[in-house]
């Protein structure tokens, strides 16, 4: 079975855990993307949901399968988000961002009584970090923000490459709220939640992809079927 079709199975897993009237978080990503599709069949056939999409990519797939969408500005909280993860880790603590969606989608996560994080099998890792950590930056004063990152990287016992994401013209990659991004080869990160802590208040970062405590369930899809992990 190929990558794409274990992502498919997870987000149609997921979609059993929505309930007519939810107020959903929808994710970003070629994962999410499928839960998109599977929810837009479900409600041209009648049920009842309401979506805040993560990125404007996932607006438009949304728009496209019929979700009828709404902001965070006009509910007070959103009943589940079911987004994807780059890496997810035995306490489903995640890294996110890949796609360049993480700001958004860390405030729709946060803003929801519950996180399904869904993903092929290939995304579980003993330790994060294998997977380039995306940092979200202002453009201005980028290499005071970069000394501020390395001088945490290294209270944080993590080193490695910090390179401003591209986009596929060559300029640098811009996110849907005109921000920029560093990814961080770091290789392994032996606490996630300290060096999330340590990055939080760097003046010139906006957010990054550590999500720690948000999900509280992972669907892995692999050949033997799916996996489902609860946070412990
Ligand atoms: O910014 C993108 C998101 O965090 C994605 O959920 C993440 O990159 C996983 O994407 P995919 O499902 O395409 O592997």
């Amino acid at each position: 079975m190929t990558l794409d079709a274990l992502k498919r199975q997870a987000a149609a897993r997921a979609l059993e855990y929505v309930e007519d009237g939810m107020r959903l978080g929808l994710g970003t990503g070629s994962t999410a993307k499928h839960f998109v599709e599977l929810l837009g069949e479900r409600v041209r056939d009648g049920l009842k949901v309401v979506g805040v999409p993560t990125s404007e990519v996932t607006r438009a797939d949304a728009e496209r399968c019929g979700i009828p969408l709404t902001t965070l500005d006009d509910l007070d909280r959103l009943d589940l988000t079911v987004d994807g993860a780059d890496e997810i880790d035995p306490d489903l603590n995640l890294v996110k961002g890949g796609g360049g969606a993480l700001l958004r989608e860390k405030i729709v996560a946060a803003a929801s009584d519950r996180m399904i994080v869904i993903a092929d099998e290939t995304k579980w890792v003993a330790r994060l970090g294998r997977f380039p950590l995306p940092i979200e930056v202002i453009p201005f004063g980028l290499a005071a923000t970069r000394r501020a990152i390395t001088e945490v990287f290294a209270k944080a016992g993590v080193s490695g490459e910090l390179v401003i994401r591209k986009g596929p013209d060559g300029h640098a990659f811009v996110t849907d709220g005109g921000h920029w991004i560093f990814d961080a080869h770091l290789g392994q990160i032996p606490d996630a939640s300290y060096l999330a802590g340590l990055l939080n208040p760097i003046p010139g970062v906006v957010e990054h992809g550590l999500f720690i405590g948000l999900a509280g369930v992972a669907m892995l899809a692999g050949a033997q079927g799916i996996r489902i992990v609860e946070r412990r």
